[in-house]
């Protein structure tokens, strides 16, 4: 295999992914390039007044340093990005991946259901099985559907974008038990803005960002000991919105009293400012899909 002259440090280790066999046990990420990220139009209130303010060549820095953080960590895989679509660069909500399977996204918001026929043939290619879903229930996929490796369950998110019918939905497509959590807050419209599922057991979330009974239902299944609550302030900054692989953890912002809870729970985190992408109401976790680890197959579907 030849490398390119200047090939930056990331694109060496990927191609050293791609010759690597099999057994591959690295975590596997989605990635689109932010080639035609712009805020274009508003479909949460973090885009309000941010039309036309994203700074290209600020977005794709951003975009790179957090590339590169996860390219010593992870196998990464590119899905092209297209003109006119300015959010699927977010590939959280290409859909929900467990195993071989694949729900690929229904999107609530019309201005990105044309996204869904990109992602749907590059899972295609990539040789997923393609679930059939509903036309007329909505699904934002990794969006709104963590899998929680320690207690073996999906969380849920439904209320603004994905529906109430899409629990029940992905607990019979994937065997897995799906637990329903209502969001409240439109700022929080997915669940990934305000909960995530950490390694060991903890659960990093915003309580203020879920309805009284959700409350209730996170109580009942995380030990308090568990439970990493931020205050409104901590969830804004977008600390939520984090990708955990191994012992790390990546994300936007680490306000002190999370850096100390991630450290006391054995995490270190490494931030990677994202305010470009934040102006579009996402960050680290959104821009990212996480797939399952032993497909080589994936790594030889690069962007370029
Ligand atoms: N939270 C996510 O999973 N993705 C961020 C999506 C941002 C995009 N502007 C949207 O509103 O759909």
């Amino acid at each position: 295999m030849t490398l390119r002259l200047n090939a930056p440090l990331a694109d060496v280790a990927e191609r050293a992914s791609a010759a690597a066999p099999a057994a591959d046990s690295r975590a596997r990420i989605l990635m689109c390039a932010p080639d035609h990220f712009a805020v274009d139009y508003v479909i949460n209130p973090w885009m309000e007044d941010q039309i036309g303010r994203t700074q290209r060549t600020q977005a794709r820095a951003q975009w790179e340093n957090l590339r590169l953080h996860l390219a010593r960590e992870a196998a990464l895989a590119y899905v092209p990005s297209a003109p006119g679509l300015p959010d699927m660069v977010f590939t959280a909500n290409a859909g929900l991946v467990i195993g071989e399977t694949v729900v690929v996204t229904r999107f609530h918001a019309k201005e990105r259901r044309p996204e869904e026929d990109l992602f749907r043939a590059w899972f295609e290619r990539a040789g997923f099985s393609t679930a059939a879903w509903p036309d007329k229930v909505a699904f934002e996929g990794a969006g709104d559907a963590l899998f929680d490796r320690a207690r073996g369950l999906i969380w849920c998110g439904h209320g603004w974008r994905s529906s109430e019918e899409a629990p029940p939905l992905i607990e019979r497509i994937f065997e897995t038990r799906a637990v329903g959590l209502r969001l409240v807050d439109p700022r929080f419209y997915h669940l990934d803005t305000c909960l995530c599922p950490l390694p060991g057991g903890w659960l990093l979330y915003y309580p203020q960002a879920f309805d009284e009974r959700s409350r209730d239902v996170i109580a009942t299944l995380v030990p308090a000991e568990f439970r990493i609550e931020l205050d409104e302030r901590e969830a804004a900054s977008f600390a939520c919105n984090a990708i955990a692989i191994g012992d790390r953890i990546f994300l936007n912002a680490c306000p002190p009293r999370l850096e100390r809870r991630l450290r006391e729970a054995g995490l270190s985190p490494v931030v990677t400012p994202l305010s470009e992408f934040v102006r579009a109401g996402g960050a680290a976790k959104c821009l990212t899909l996480e797939l399952p680890p032993t497909r080589a197959d994936l790594s030889s579907l690069r962007l370029k």
